[in-house]
């Protein structure tokens, strides 16, 4: 079994009264591709902020393979190599893509010519088919590139872990299609982990190898496309039959 990267233990969020995040455990190894689904207020964005420090948890504890990362900030979870995109772009429209980029790097306190195999600005545009835009301002680019620009912009702090928020969010299905090929080239050929939510459940599951489903904050699946398309507690909280007909030709 690969390595595991991030450990979540029982992991609580509540907001209140309201439970946002329910005792979630889940081993995340290294190289995995894994997609988040789950109904709206499922507690999915919550669960992100929670593993990446944007917001601790009630409860729970959150370790890397070296550290307790429990109740740390997001430049800590940063400098552990994890990283994240919002489900809102935050690019800077007037700085240049490259810029962008750059900035991701200075926010995790590491530089270009940190440890080797860590990947250049260019390296970065390049993979995410940006390369040409790059002295352009962010502002002017296509929102599916100003999303992929996001991604840019979380991989410049050199991540082993991207947390990917509904980065597909708006875009046709052709350039969801492109976006999911792009996501699966920084696993197959960077060897990162990559967690992926997205509403695109049929893309997702064509792409992704393992799926963990979210319901009213609790986990109620964690398995392969195949094996969560047919779970009963899935089809009833989510896909509903006729999903789970269209993606199982999709994942058989
Ligand atoms: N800062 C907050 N304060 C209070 N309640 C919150 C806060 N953030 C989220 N919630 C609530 O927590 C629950 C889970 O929300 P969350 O955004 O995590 O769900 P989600 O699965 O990401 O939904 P969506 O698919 O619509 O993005 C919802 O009931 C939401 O209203």
């Amino acid at each position: 079994m690969a390595e595991a990267l991030l450990t979540i233990d029982a992991v609580t969020v509540r907001f209140g009264g309201l439970t946002a995040v329910d005792g979630v455990s889940a081993t995340l190894h290294t190289g995995e591709l894994i997609g988040i689904i789950g109904p709206n207020g499922a507690g999915k964005t919550t669960f992100f902020n929670a593993i990446s420090g944007v917001q601790p948890p009630t409860s729970g504890t959150l370790h890397s393979s070296t550290d307790n990362l429990t109740g740390k900030g997001p430049h800590h979870y940063a400098a552990h190599g994890i990283a994240r995109t919002f489900q809102t772009p935050r690019v800077f429209p007037d700085m240049t893509v490259r810029d962008n980029v750059r900035f991701g790097m200075q926010f995790a306190g590491r530089h270009r010519q940190g440890p080797e195999g860590l990947r250049s600005e260019g390296e970065i545009l390049a993979m995410l088919g940006l390369a040409h835009l790059a002295d352009r301002p962010a502002a002017d680019v296509t929102p599916s590139q100003q999303r992929l620009l996001e991604i840019g912009m979380a991989l410049g702090t050199r991540p082993r872990l991207l947390l990917l928020d509904e980065v597909a969010a708006g875009l046709t299905e052709a350039e969801v299609d492109a976006m999911a090929q792009r996501i699966r080239r920084l696993r197959d050929d960077w060897g990162l982990t990559v967690v992926w939510i997205e509403h695109a459940v049929a893309t997702l599951l064509k792409y992704v190898e393992r799926v963990l489903v979210l319901h009213q904050g609790r986990k109620i699946a964690d398995g392969t496309p195949a094996e969560v398309v047919r779970d009963p507690h899935v089809i009833e909280a989510y896909l509903g039959d006729e999903m789970a007909a269209n993606s199982e030709g999709a994942t058989a």
